[in-house]
């Protein structure tokens, strides 16, 4: 199915994220790219939290972000309430936070995996689908932790 996924990174994965909007618009997905465009160092947590907020004001069904390590945009979409965003290196996890965590952004590591590792996660991530049940009451329990 079709969503709305908004991007954003850092330096360190300008190209990255620029390869991965291409190959989800070409599987139909609406991608609204906020950057940055230019190679100059720049500071994750701003880009990060642009990105968390489109998520969890609705403006986007699904984020896609990156930093050197994924990590540090991670941290800070984090801090945003609504956001369950998870690093993923590797396929399976990357199912997994959507099926069992409910994750609506996935946060990747540019300076971890190749481009064709990445795309092979970003497109497990988007082919995925929050499985509910016994998993509802976790995340729910995620959601009263937040301030
Ligand atoms: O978690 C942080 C990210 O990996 C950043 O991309 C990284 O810290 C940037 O490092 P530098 O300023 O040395 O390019």
């Amino acid at each position: 199915m079709s969503k709305r996924i908004v991007m954003s990174s850092d330096h360190a994965a300008i190209e990255l994220r620029q390869a991965i909007a291409a190959h989800i618009t070409a599987k139909g997905h609406t991608v609204e790219d906020i950057g940055p465009t230019t190679p100059e160092s720049t500071h994750y947590p701003m880009h990060g939290e642009a990105a968390a907020r489109k998520v969890a004001d609705g403006e986007a069904d699904l984020g896609i972000i990156l930093c050197g390590t994924g990590q540090g945009i991670m941290m800070a979409a984090n801090k945003v309430n609504g956001v369950r965003c998870g690093v993923c290196m590797d396929p399976f996890s990357a199912r997994m936070i959507r099926q069992h965590n409910d994750a609506n952004i996935l946060s990747l590591g540019a300076r971890v995996v190749g481009e064709g590792l990445a795309l092979d996660i970003v497109d497990a991530f988007l082919e995925a689908e929050f499985e509910g049940g016994r998993h509802a009451t976790r995340v729910d329990m995620i959601k009263a932790i937040e301030g």
